[in-house]
């Protein structure tokens, strides 16, 4: 089996104390009771910005359009003991949208400042690609677990 194509989308706004961005509690399924990024699994037939589009919405009820959407690359996650775990992650990231996010049977939205994300209650991986993606640059990094399936083994940028 292949890995599993999926896909996360970064709400951006700018707070009284800097950029924030939109994160949540899942609750439910792959990661539950991590903070995670919004987003999930592409269906067949959906490109990825229709994907994600449809996840952010059924996730928080934000309407974003295709024009919101910016392409901020890909993650590759690599589980090697759980070879099933694998995921192909497409990732984009939004400065407009149209609604405040509310929270679902999967996620409890909230904003963090980009300055000070819960990286200790996120994938122990976050920390190697998603402050750049923040940043506003796109990354290419492939992510390889250790068998614990928690702490990274290593992680490699696809990009120069
Ligand atoms: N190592 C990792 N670090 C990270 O930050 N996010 C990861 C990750 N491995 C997977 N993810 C994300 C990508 C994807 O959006 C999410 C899992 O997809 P879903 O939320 O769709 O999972 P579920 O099992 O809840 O899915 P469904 O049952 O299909 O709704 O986990």
């Amino acid at each position: 089996m292949g890995a599993a194509e999926v896909t996360l989308c970064f709400l951006l706004r700018e707070g009284e104390n800097g950029a924030e961005v939109l994160l949540g509690l899942k609750q439910t399924g792959f990661g539950r009771g991590k903070i995670v990024g919004i987003g999930g699994h592409v269906e067949p037939g959906e490109t990825h910005a229709q994907a994600v589009i449809r996840e952010v919405l059924e996730e928080t009820g934000v309407v974003l359009q295709a024009e919101d959407l910016a392409d901020a690359g890909a993650v590759h996650f690599v589980f090697p003991a759980r070879p099933d775990w694998d995921m192909k992650t497409t990732l984009f990231t939004a400065r407009t949208w149209q609604g405040d996010p509310l929270p679902s049977d999967e996620i409890l939205p909230e904003w963090f400042r980009v300055e000070a994300l819960p990286v200790e209650r996120m994938w122990q991986d976050a920390d190697h690609w998603l402050p750049v993606v923040l940043e506003g640059r796109r990354v290419n990094v492939v992510v390889t677990m250790h068998t614990d399936n928690e702490s990274v083994a290593s992680s490699q940028s696809l990009l120069d």
